[in-house]
């Protein structure tokens, strides 16, 4: 069985994201490619990451008006990535618009509220009531809209998934048991997650910052 698990590759360099993918290829179900090495290594980077054989999972969250997100798209269509995501936030025509103009096997997916915010984070930047409130409201939004399903923490996707049952759920922010959180807010164990519905875990540092990366892997595959 493919592995849930998706390891979070955030560096800007093209050599070491090959050597930690290599580390942990056997042990991960796709690789995340951020902002962080799209910047710095564009679809170069991402063909030669994608010879190593798994899915790639296109993390841009994208967010613009609906004719530059939908253009923007087009132009990733080369890559075609397995999953791809662009921003809830945006707003129902940009993520029809983003929808349509992706592949066919490409899974749009709309970020809903960041798993790095908790209630009082939302509160500055003008949304009232807690993340759980938000999560569910931007996650009907996308299902209306046609996408294949949202990124949301594991405190929420119980919920999203009761709510939309054939939805595609990517959980970041997990870690396991005692696990540093960093600059994560709203945190799960892998196994929580995934028993609450999640179809992929997002996991980066717990894997990409150990002193051992494959242990690291097959530990948490061990408590799935
Ligand atoms: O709400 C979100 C959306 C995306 N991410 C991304 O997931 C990984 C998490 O990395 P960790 O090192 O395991 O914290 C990272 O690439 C984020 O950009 C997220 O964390 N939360």
């Amino acid at each position: 069985m493919t592995s849930p698990l998706y390891l979070a590759i955030d560096t800007p360099h093209l050599d070491a994201a090959q050597t930690l993918a290599q580390k942990v290829r056997h042990h991960v179900g796709g690789l995340k490619l951020g902002l962080e090495f799209f910047c710095a290594n564009g679809h170069h980077g991402v063909h030669e990451m994608a010879k190593l054989g798994l899915p790639i999972f296109l993390d841009l969250k994208l967010h613009d008006i609906p004719n530059t997100v939908a253009k923007a798209i087009q132009a990733l269509r080369p890559l075609e990535p397995a999953v791809l995501t662009v921003h809830a936030a945006g707003g129902r025509a940009m993520l029809e618009q983003a929808k349509a103009a992706a592949g066919l096997n490409t899974k749009v997916v709309a970020v809903t509220v960041l798993t790095s915010l908790d209630t009082p984070d939302l509160l500055d930047i003008g949304v009232g009531g807690t993340p759980h409130d938000q999560v569910v409201r931007l996650a009907a939004l996308a299902n209306d809209a046609g996408l294949d399903g949202i990124v949301c923490s594991g405190q929420e996707v119980k919920a999203a998934r009761a709510a939309w049952p054939g939805g595609f759920f990517v959980v970041p922010g997990v870690r396991p048991a005692n696990g540093k959180a960093g600059d994560q807010k709203r945190v799960v164990t892998p196994a929580q997650a995934l028993s609450d519905g999640a179809s992929i875990l997002v996991v980066g540092r717990p894997i990409s910052q150990s002193q051992d990366p494959d242990l690291a892997a097959r530990e948490i595959e061990a408590t799935l």
